[in-house]
């Protein structure tokens, strides 16, 4: 099988300041200030062309982080990522600019991924109609609402036809039925055997969209496999992780932790 998605032994760290001053002085001067956090921790993981991949886990454990660097939105700090075609990510206004209309985001987006003025002219007509913003196309895009935005970027990403698909919780704001139609539109790309990966918090919609499933939790993964071998887990731990009480999430965590230290040894 084609390998549409490589990710070899990534980690991701970030730094975090107690406060600005912090911030300043680990730029400007030569010791290190602020705490090392790793949002991912060797984090391997392969798709398949065609692969349907959902990313679970509950909040914080680089779901976001994860897809970000594989549509190269985020560098990964150490590690390999190979992604094979154009990847395309549609996240509440993941590259959209604030400043300009909804419809120079379109005309930027599609220049940015190399089509020419004419194609671009071809496109807009979808895109405006699938984001059904109407008038609205002309206003900044700062002035939309997150359920706007997100159906500018999905009517943007579904129209340009990307390689890889990567749908991080669009589908959580907007209506119903602009919902409907975008998980009609992702079955379609599904049926034309394109590879995609769906960040859901949503149990249900990643049971009817996808074939596999990677769990992360707290930066690293717990489990990867087919969505028959690894949601009744999921479940069974989401029906445990609503019943802890704060300071037992609180203990979870901190072994988790202890775990992801491990991880990155
Ligand atoms: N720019 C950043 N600076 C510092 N920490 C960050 C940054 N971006 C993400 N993080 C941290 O990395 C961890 C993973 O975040 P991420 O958004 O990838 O998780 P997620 O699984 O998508 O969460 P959610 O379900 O809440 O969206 C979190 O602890 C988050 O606070």
């Amino acid at each position: 099988m084609e390998k549409s998605i490589r990710v070899k032994n990534v980690s991701k760290k970030y730094k975090l300041y107690k406060n600005k001053k912090e911030q300043l002085l680990d730029v400007v001067t030569r010791k290190s200030y602020g705490q090392d956090f790793y949002a991912l921790a060797n984090i391997d993981f392969e798709a398949e062309k065609g692969d349907v991949v959902g990313f679970i886990g509950i909040n914080g454990s680089g779901k976001s982080t994860l897809s970000n660097i594989i549509a190269g939105i985020v560098p990964e700090t150490t590690g390999t990522v190979e992604v094979n075609g154009d990847a395309a990510l549609i996240a509440v206004s993941a590259g959209l600019k604030g400043d300009l209309t909804g419809r120079e985001n379109i005309e930027l987006k599609c220049l940015m991924l190399g089509f020419s003025k004419k194609e671009i002219k071809n496109m807009e007509d979808d895109i405006i109609e699938f984001s059904e913003l109407g008038e609205f196309i002309d206003q900044p895009v700062k002035s939309y609402s997150s359920g706007m935005k997100s159906r500018l970027g999905f009517a943007i990403s579904v129209t340009v036809d990307p390689d890889i698909l990567i749908i991080d919780e669009a589908l959580s704001v907007g209506d119903k039925t602009f919902a409907e139609k975008s998980l009609a539109k992702m079955k379609q790309f599904k049926e034309k055997g394109k590879t995609m990966i769906f960040v859901s918090h949503s149990i249900a919609q990643v049971k009817q969209f996808c074939e596999k499933i990677l769990w992360l939790e707290y930066g690293t993964v717990k489990d990867f496999g087919t969505v028959e071998e690894v949601m009744p887990k999921y479940e069974k731990f989401i029906r445990q992780w609503r019943k802890m009480s704060k300071a037992e999430r609180e203990t979870y965590k901190q072994e988790a932790d202890k775990r992801k230290k491990k991880f990155l040894k």
